[in-house]
């Protein structure tokens, strides 16, 4: 069974969040007494372009991952609305579901909390595939394993017989097997050593450009944003306080939680200039 999708919108964005807020209530400190009632989203209002690299930074604790869920289908807003492609999400029915998993996906922080440790490679990038009823093919496998720098004998191997960058590169590899047209990246080196980072992140770039897809890429870290994406929103408690081209927010930040932010991260900048062009290169599969 293969998934028929919704028609795409030409000119719609890839995506737009319009007003999203999202209230929570944490637990109850008693059985007397209700938990207080959190609103981890406030607001929230973007759109992506198709093509476009867009950052979401902030700190820990300021929403970034109850809007991913959001995003990508695994929660719904309280109130407002997610357009995929011009599909609404919010609401959806199995169908649109469908169709969100077919055009967006996730590659998330932890490579070794996100892969099965006792699924093969084969089966883990051929997962998405068979999900959607495509069936896994071998020769999809061994390509998109060569397009993230593994050789093929990988698939036949598990998860903890690879590095935490290759197992990220594994990750890339199963985002990319559906063939989407938007990748969520979720703080996808915050869990790597910092000598792999440069080179994860330059694979899920020129991946990214190679193959026309839009990125959202989230992240606390504004110097990893700066050079990942042309666009960035910044998150503080539930808002977006503050959304321009990286380098006018960079240079010349209007929110003050904007300044204070960009003040306080280390920078990864250093890492990247420091690295050598081999050390870049997609081949260098550590
Ligand atoms: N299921 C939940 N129940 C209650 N409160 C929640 C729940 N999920 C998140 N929150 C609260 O919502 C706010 C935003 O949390 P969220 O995890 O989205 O932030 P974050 O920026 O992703 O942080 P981190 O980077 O640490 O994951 C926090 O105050 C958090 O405690």
């Amino acid at each position: 069974m293969t998934t028929q999708a919704p028609p795409v919108h030409p000119d719609a964005p890839a995506l737009s969040v319009r007003d999203v807020t999202r209230d929570y209530r944490r637990p109850r400190p008693s059985l007397l007494r209700a938990g207080e009632p959190v609103r981890a989203l406030r607001g929230v209002s973007f759109d992506v372009a198709p093509g476009e690299r867009f950052g979401i930074v902030g700190e820990s604790g300021c929403g970034k991952s109850t809007l991913l869920r959001i995003i990508s289908g695994l929660d719904q807003p309280t109130t407002g609305s997610v357009h995929v492609e011009g599909t609404d999400l919010t609401g959806r029915n199995d169908r649109q579901l469908r169709f969100l998993r077919s055009r967006l996906q996730l590659v998330f922080q932890d490579p070794m909390s996100s892969l099965d440790p006792r699924m093969t490679v084969r089966d883990i990038v051929a997962e998405p595939l068979v999900a959607q009823g495509l069936g896994p093919s071998r020769d999809r496998v061994v390509e998109l394993l060569e397009a993230v720098g593994l050789r093929a004998d990988a698939a036949d191997r598990y998860p903890h017989q690879f590095s935490g960058g290759q197992r990220q590169r594994i990750s890339i590899a199963r985002a990319l097997a559906p063939r989407p047209r938007i990748l969520v990246a979720d703080e996808p080196v915050s869990a790597l050593d910092v000598s792999v980072r440069a080179q994860v992140l330059n694979l899920m770039t020129d991946l990214v450009d190679e193959l026309d897809l839009t990125l959202v890429f989230v992240s606390h870290d504004l110097s990893v944003v700066r050079h990942v994406c042309d666009r960035v929103a910044v998150m503080h408690r539930g808002e977006i306080v503050e959304t321009g081209p990286v380098d006018s927010v960079y240079d010349d930040p209007q929110h003050p939680y904007t300044r204070t932010l960009i003040a306080a991260v280390p920078t990864l900048s250093k890492a990247l200039a420091g690295a050598t062009a081999a050390d870049l290169t997609r081949g260098e599969a550590s």
